[in-house]
Formats: structure tokens, C-alpha cells, sequence
């Protein structure tokens, strides 16, 4: 089984190092690769300094883009796992939101729930956030509500990106075609794998706000999501 680890990055220096000490630590066997929007604060070259500490050991590598993103970056990596024929296809935030340790749990449930896609989800049992303000926590959870409602997806979190995926499903989308760059892809994706068949289970997980560095999401981004979400709801193509 071939498995491929994403790692989105926008200055994320202060994290590096770390999340990438854990992912090796929890899925030793997987690849690694981390998409950097030519962070000012040099991520990408501390990923090449990791990359060769680890002495051939563990593959981590570091795709470039010239661009902004979260829904573009993940995009870029799913592009990679198709094209290097990889099994599954995991993504997580660098923060250390969420933990590495959770890695095999939801690779593990692909097989054991016998589906496409292993979700982690905040919002069932056994899930939680901590460190986030109660304004915060209602933003995300409403945002969530409305999207399984409007979408009919079959899952309670929808905005994390915390996920494991079949490469196979994967490949059986348009991942050129125009979706969004932002981070409403992490519904978009969903909504197009629902669509065409493919079946989500969800792990519950622990959220934690990130201690080092400085979230991207602001308040134009939740609009644009939440706009994204619902003109995403009013059309019925794959
Ligand atoms: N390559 C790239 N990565 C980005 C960009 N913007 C954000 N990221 C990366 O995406 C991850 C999450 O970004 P944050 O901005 O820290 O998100 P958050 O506030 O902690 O959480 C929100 O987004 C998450 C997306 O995974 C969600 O899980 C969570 O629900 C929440 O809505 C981090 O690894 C960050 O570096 C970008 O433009 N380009």
C-alpha cells in the first residue's frame, strides 16, 4: 500500500519541523510531501534541511508554487498522488491542529468501514476543538450545518482538512477543472467525490488551536467559503 502525506504550508516555520517529525514517527512507511506558496519565512528550505536529515530513510520532498491557496495547494498534491499512482492520499494543516498520531486511524478505517474516503471530524461524539473562542466555534459550526444541509453530504465536518482519500476516486475527477483555490475546496472535493458514488466515514478527532504562527483564515476568506458553499449547493453537476 502506497501512501501519500500532504502537508499544505503558508509561513509555517515555526511548525515544521515538528509536524514533520511526527507524520515519519506515526506512518513511518508513507511519503511526504509539502506544497509551500513561497513562504517569506523560508519553510520550504527547512523542509529540504528535514528531507536531508533524514538520510534516505523517509522521502520528504517540497513543491514550490508561485501562487496562493489551500484549496489550490491540496489540489496540486491530489494531482501528484494520481499521477505517482499512490494508494491513499492524506492531508492535514502544519499548525499541529490536527495530530499525526490520528494518521493511522484514518487509514485504517478506509479499510475497516470499507469506504472511499476517512474524514476527521470535529463535530461527532468523541470529536472536539480546544483553544478556539465561542465565536469562532459557532462560525465553523454553522458553516458545517449548512453545508451538509445544502449539499446533502453525508458527513458532520466538511471544513477540516484533516482526510484521507482513495487515490483511485481521486483520479476519477476533473482535478483541472475550475474549483475553488480557497479553502471552500475542502467542500467542493467532498461534494464532487459524493456525487460520483464515492463512500465517507468519520473518525472523531481533537482540534487544537495552533500555538505557533498565525491562521490564513480571515473574514473575507469565511465569506468567500461560505458563498462558495452555496452556489455549490444550487448546482447539481459533478
Ligand atoms: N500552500 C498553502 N497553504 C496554506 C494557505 N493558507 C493556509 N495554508 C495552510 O493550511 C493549513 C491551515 O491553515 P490555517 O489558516 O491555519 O487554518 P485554521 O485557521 O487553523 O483552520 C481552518 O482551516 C482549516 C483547513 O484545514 C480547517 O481544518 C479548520 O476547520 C479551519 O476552518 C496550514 O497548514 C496553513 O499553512 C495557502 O494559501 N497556501
Amino acid at each position: 500500500m502506497r501512501i501519500l502525506v500532504a502537508v499544505c504550508t503558508y509561513n509555517e516555520a515555526d511548525n515544521i519541523h515538528e509536524v514533520l517529525t511526527r507524520i515519519i514517527t506515526a506512518v513511518p512507511e508513507a511519503d511526504v510531501l509539502v506544497v509551500d506558496d513561497d513562504s517569506p519565512d523560508q519553510t520550504s528550505e527547512l523542509v529540504e534541511q528535514f528531507s536531508r536529515s533524514c538520510d534516505g530513510q523517509h522521502t520528504v520532498r517540497c513543491l514550490v508554487r508561485h501562487e496562493r491557496g489551500l484549496g489550490g495547494a491540496i489540489r496540486q498534491a491530489m494531482k501528484v498522488a494520481v499521477e505517482e499512482r499512490y494508494d491513499l492520499f492524506c492531508n492535514l494543516d502544519a499548525d499541529l491542529s490536527h495530530d499525526p498520531a490520528d494518521l493511522p486511524g484514518l487509514i485504517d478505517l478506509i479499510a475497516s468501514a470499507k469506504v472511499d474516503i476517512a474524514v476527521g471530524s470535529r463535530y461527532v461524539p468523541g470529536g472536539d476543538i480546544v483553544g478556539w473562542p465561542m465565536h469562532r466555534k459557532w462560525m465553523s459550526r454553522t458553516i458545517n450545518a449548512v453545508a451538509r444541509r445544502k449539499l446533502g453530504l453525508p458527513v458532520n465536518d466538511a471544513s477540516g482538512s484533516f482526510r484521507c482519500y482513495r487515490v483511485s476516486r481521486l483520479a476519477e475527477l476533473d482535478l483541472d477543472a475550475e474549483s475553488s483555490d480557497g479553502y471552500s475546496f475542502l467542500q467542493e472535493v467532498l461534494l464532487r467525490l459524493h456525487r460520483s458514488g464515492a463512500t465517507m466515514a468519520e473518525l472523531p478527532i481533537r482540534f487544537t488551536e495552533r500555538i505557533a504562527g498565525d491562521s490564513k483564515l480571515n473574514f473575507r476568506e469565511a465569506i468567500r467559503s461560505g458563498w462558495t458553499v452555496f452556489r455549490l449547493g444550487a448546482s447539481d453537476s459533478k
